[in-house]
């Protein structure tokens, strides 16, 4: 079986030598050609995932002549950038696996909805706790495949799923989605508070408070509230909020130490995808009916609009109620 990855990020590298490891051929498309040109004869792409080898069964391009006989194809470009590769797709397309997490700014869609947009057919999400460099190295890592479509999560979860990489399927996309969108939020605030000295504590409060942001909205948007505990949701938000091996929470530990966002952007080469998806989370939230303070603190934060001790107060300001 041959399949497609678009997008030669981290993420997208990674499960292109996943699905190399679970016997499938992969062809690997970047939007630069001397990308991939140089990625076909080092074997390695040295700008994203430096020092992981790629196996022959990954064949990288520039071509979208990719798709042609892909069984599905992998989306993981930035979400903000969804839009405009799917634009270029042809109209015909095979079944879609986003691995994309947030939602859009401007339209405040979430990836599949983005896709059902422009290309209408069967799509899947593809989320959970996955730092790209582990599953490239094939660490034990776990994630899950939503659609409502049972025979694509079937398909996806059968080709790609190896013992060391479990795939479990999900019927609730909506909230796969919110939670891969909201834990890169909530992740920012996290390393913000540990950035500015704040402590521990305050860490374990945002994190646990974050989740429940993240599981109203899910309902709000028609997903469950179950699906926020697990893997896309707090299994994923247990992984990027508490370390600096994420590079939402590392953004989050630099605006913090006081540094703007301009600043802490400045030279980086890979996404922080939470600071582009704080102010749309937040709309489509308040759209729902749906109040996100963390999450709206976070993109007041990113905005310049005030610092982390200042969030934190207003936080805790708030009106007192039952948990
Ligand atoms: N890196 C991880 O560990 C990881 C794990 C799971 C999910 N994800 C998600 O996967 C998605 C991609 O992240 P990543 O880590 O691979 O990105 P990355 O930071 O490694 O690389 C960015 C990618 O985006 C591409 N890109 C930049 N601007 C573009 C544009 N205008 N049009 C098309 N492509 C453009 C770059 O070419 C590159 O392929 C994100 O939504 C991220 O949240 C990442
Ligand atoms: O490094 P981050 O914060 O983009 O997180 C990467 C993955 O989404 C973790 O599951």
């Amino acid at each position: 079986m041959r399949i497609a990855v678009l997008g030669a990020g981290a993420w997208g590298t990674a499960l292109a030598v996943q699905a190399a490891r679970a016997g499938l051929e992969a062809t690997l498309w970047a939007r630069d050609a001397d990308r991939a040109a140089a990625m076909a004869t080092a074997r390695e792409n040295a700008r994203h995932l430096p020092g992981v080898a790629l196996p022959a069964a990954i064949a990288p391009t520039a071509d979208l002549g990719a798709l042609d006989g892909a069984a599905f194809v992998l989306l993981a470009v930035p979400a903000q950038h969804l839009r405009a590769i799917l634009a270029r797709l042809p109209r015909a397309v095979p079944p879609l696996v986003i691995a994309a997490k947030g939602v859009e700014q401007g339209s405040l869609l979430l990836p599949l909805e983005v896709a059902e947009a422009l290309r209408p057919g069967p799509a899947a999400i593809l989320s959970g706790p996955n730092f790209a460099r582990e599953v490239a190295l094939g660490l034990p890592a776990a994630a899950v495949v939503a659609c409502r479509d049972a025979a694509l999560r079937d398909l996806v979860g059968a080709a790609m799923g190896t013992t060391g990489f479990r795939l479990y399927g999900g019927d609730d996309p909506v909230g796969v989605q919110v939670g891969g969108a909201a834990k890169n939020v909530i992740a920012i605030a996290a390393g913000a508070v540990i950035g500015a000295g704040l402590g521990e504590n305050a860490r374990a409060a945002l994190v646990t408070r974050g989740l429940a942001e993240l599981s109203r909205l899910a309902v709000a948007l028609g997903g469950r509230a179950e699906t926020a505990a697990g893997l896309s949701g707090m299994g994923d938000l247990l992984l990027t909020a508490t370390g600096p091996g994420s590079r939402n929470t590392a953004l989050g530990m630099e605006l913090g130490r006081g540094r703007s966002l301009a600043e802490a952007l400045a030279g980086k080469v890979s996404v922080a995808e939470g600071a582009a998806t704080a102010p749309a989370l937040v709309a489509r939230a308040a759209a729902a009916g749906v109040e996100l303070p963390i999450c709206a603190a976070v993109a007041e934060l990113l905005a310049g609009g005030l610092t982390v001790p200042e969030a934190m107060g207003r936080l805790l300001a708030r009106p007192r109620r039952d948990e």
